[in-house]
């Protein structure tokens, strides 16, 4: 007798790669690495399309940063329509909890079964479509969310991976192991390791420096024997472009169809000028390179 799909297991199946997004600790970027992913995916080819799904439930920060806030998500026949981001509406969804507060400023207060019900839910009700890669944002450290998104993908996904990002400093690298511990855990590939917050660019110059200590990302994936994937350095050319992309949305009503915004489709093109977006070119390359099995180059820096 022929097993049944489950409603999992039909959506992840138009998916080829399913990215996880994680890092021990707050605050070290991950959120703003999950976007740049996303839009580097994207420009990548093309015609890749990538969907970025948030499931840091109790602190979703993906439609802000993707200028997509007070965005609401429409129920079709077939599901969560997921909110685009570019003007095909077919090549950058994003989906996040954030769409279904009333107010941004709302609190998810959740227990562990409620979330797993959220997070179940996303897996198996948000129409993604075709897509060469969908990125998850994961709250930090190892969480229900994690255990989640393992539970109902692991079974029924085999393209399934991570990324972990930390920033240079002790502390960061201390609960990277831990997360990376957890992956091993649970027999969860790590593509590599991005060092966040690595060296300082220039506003003025575009010149990098290296203001903090920088290399212990480098140094932890070479102990560890993974793939470093690069370093992107503090760069206040993007948190003004990810902020700016909060206070130029317009507020939108749950029950009104998503509006393309001009805002959005500008964020997307002003990203590939910023000198992150050039830094993060050759991880991306690293990463597909990485995907199709092609392994990477070792521990190389990419930092310019
Ligand atoms: N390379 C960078 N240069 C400058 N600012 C950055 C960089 N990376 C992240 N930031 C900024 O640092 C802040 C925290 O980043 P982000 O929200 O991505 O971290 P996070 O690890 O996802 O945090 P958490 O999951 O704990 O909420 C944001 O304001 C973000 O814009
Ligand atoms: S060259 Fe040095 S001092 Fe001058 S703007 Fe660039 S980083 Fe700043």
């Amino acid at each position: 007798m022929a097993a049944i799909e489950t409603p999992v297991a039909k959506r992840l199946k138009t998916i080829k790669h399913v990215i996880i997004v994680c890092s021990g600790k707050g605050g070290v970027g991950k959120s703003s690495v999950s976007v740049q992913l996303a839009l580097s995916l994207y420009a990548s080819s093309p015609i890749a399309r990538v969907g970025i799904l948030d499931v840091d439930l109790t602190g979703p920060s993906i439609p802000r940063m993707l200028g997509l806030d007070g965005r609401g998500v429409l129920q079709s026949s077939e599901g969560w329509v997921p909110v685009y981001a570019d003007g095909s509406e077919t090549r950058l969804g994003c989906m996040s909890v954030g769409f279904l507060l009333k107010r941004r400023e709302d609190s998810v207060v959740w227990r562990g079964p409620k979330k797993n019900a959220m997070i179940r839910q996303f897996l198996s009700d948000v129409r993604w479509g075709e897509l060469d890669y969908l990125v998850i944002d994961t709250p930090p450290g190892t969480s229900d969310e994690h255990l989640s998104l393992l539970e109902h993908m692991a079974p029924v996904h085999s393209r399934l991976s991570a990324v972990i990002v930390t920033t240079p400093q002790a502390v960061a690298l201390m609960d990277a192991m831990k997360c990376l511990s957890f992956t091993r855990t649970v027999n969860l590939p790590v593509l590599g390791l991005i060092e966040n917050m690595s060296g300082y660019v220039c506003p003025c110059c575009g010149e990098v420096s290296n203001v903090f200590s920088t290399g212990g990302g480098q140094e932890m994936a070479r102990q560890e024997g993974l793939t470093f994937l690069g370093s992107l350095p503090v760069d206040t050319e993007l948190v003004t472009l990810l902020d700016a992309a909060e206070a130029a949305m317009p507020e939108q009503a749950a029950d009104e169809p998503p509006r393309r915004t001009e805002r959005t489709f500008r964020l997307i093109d002003q990203y590939q000028q910023t000198s992150s977006s050039k830094l993060f070119k050759p991880i991306v390359e690293r990463l597909i390179n990485a995907l199709a099995g092609g392994g990477v180059g070792g521990d190389e820096t990419v930092q310019a």
